[in-house]
């Protein structure tokens, strides 16, 4: 029996930046000849690959000759800027030995986070794969902050599976897996080779980055799995020194871990809502609506809401939650928070009494809804 992979065609591969960068000690040409190769190969046998890759800062330090990675913002940044040019400088040539053409894609979370931009984004990416380019998706490391960052790209993989409802994610490290505890501390720990994403008591083996190369660790791939899960997307994390590991998986071979998703797969603009890492604002529901929500696949009525926070716009992403503060869903509001304010607790026959003007029955209709 295949491993799930085999039936995959759009796939989404993250390199992490040790594998990248011979754990910081400069581009490791030969291991991105290598991956190149075998996208090149799932190219020319009708899959769809899009390459996130990480070690732009790594490689950064290593050209400016810095030994160890600095605190300062505007000093990571600089040095993400200088190794982005070695790391797409390097992807292009290896493509091109296979007569590709590869395309930088540099993004941050507003890309995403923003609908109009989201969507570009999304026919950006998906143009490219028509045209059989391959896209290599960093971080855009220059313009982001702190709040504002993915902050690893394991999460901005998991994102991009999301955005162009990849099949798979695949996560190459420099571990074979998922094993129950850090093996670079517990000598015993064992590999996981299959799991369901999402399931929680994963959360609990992974570790941090056992490295000061890598950012998230093991805990940000087992939450980019069940981020991709939500979009239907199963994600192996293998090791990127595993022979042929993209040639074999795909035919079905069991390599790594494998955290099968099996959740439906939602449709594209559930997930982008669901995705959602920053929301605008915030509703409180009552009990009423939130059971409406939950078992009837109700429309969020303004009657259902108790409390508005934050300032947002019409067409805004804001989160649902209870008044206990529970995460019951996000959506997409069809009033500003002002308006909000004004309509909360009232029955939608009165919006217009209310606000001088009508509009919609709903304040979040359920196609713009997704529970969570
Ligand atoms: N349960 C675990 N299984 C495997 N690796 C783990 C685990 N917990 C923590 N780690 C650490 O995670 C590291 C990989 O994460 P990271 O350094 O961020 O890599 P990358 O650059 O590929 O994203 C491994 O080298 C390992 O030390
Ligand atoms: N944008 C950053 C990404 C850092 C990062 O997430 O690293 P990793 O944990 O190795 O995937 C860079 O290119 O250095």
């Amino acid at each position: 029996m295949g491993t799930l992979l085999d039936q995959c065609k759009r796939i989404v591969v993250k390199v992490g930046s040790s594998l990248v960068t011979n754990q910081g000690a400069g581009l490791d040409l030969d291991a991105l000849g290598n991956w190149a190769r075998q996208i090149a190969a799932l190219n020319a046998s009708g899959h769809e690959v899009v390459l996130v890759s990480s070690g732009a800062i790594a490689e950064g330090m290593q050209r400016l000759g810095w030994n160890t990675r600095p605190t300062s913002i505007h000093e990571l940044q600089a040095a993400a800027a200088v190794g982005q040019m070695g790391l797409v400088q390097a992807y292009e040539s290896c493509f091109r030995q296979h007569s590709l053409h590869a395309a930088q894609v540099l993004l941050t979370h507003a890309d995403l986070a923003n609908r109009e931009r989201y969507l570009n984004a999304r026919s950006t990416l998906t143009t490219l794969l028509s045209l059989r380019v391959i896209p290599i998706i960093n971080e855009n490391d220059t313009v982001v902050t702190d709040e504002i960052k993915f902050g690893d790209n394991d999460t901005l993989g998991a994102l991009v599976t999301n955005l162009i409802e990849a099949d798979a994610l695949v996560i190459l490290t420099d571990q074979s897996g998922l094993y129950t505890a850090d093996p670079r501390k517990d000598p015993s720990a064992t590999l996981v080779s299959q799991a369901q994403a999402g399931d929680a008591t994963l959360e609990q083996m992974a570790g941090g980055a056992g490295s000061s190369i890598g950012r998230g660790g093991m805990i940000t791939k087992i939450l980019a799995a069940k981020r991709a899960a939500r979009s239907g997307a199963h994600t192996v994390i293998a090791s990127g020194h595993e022979r042929d590991v993209l040639l074999r998986l795909l035919k079905g071979e069991s390599i790594g871990t494998l955290l099968t998703a099996t959740t439906p797969t939602l449709v594209a603009r559930k997930q982008w809502l669901a995705g959602h890492l920053q929301v605008a604002g915030k509703l409180v529901l009552d009990a009423g609506a939130i059971k409406a929500l939950r078992s009837g696949g109700k429309s969020l009525l303004p009657i259902g809401v108790v409390d508005v926070f934050g300032e947002f716009e019409r067409g805004a992403v804001v989160a649902c939650v209870g008044e206990d503060g529970s995460d019951i869903a996000r959506g997409l509001t069809n009033y500003s928070a002002d308006e909000a304010r004004r309509i909360a607790r009232h029955p939608s026959q009165e919006i217009e009494t209310l606000l001088g003007y009508g509009g919609d029955q709903e304040l979040i209709h359920r196609d713009n809804l997704v529970l969570l």
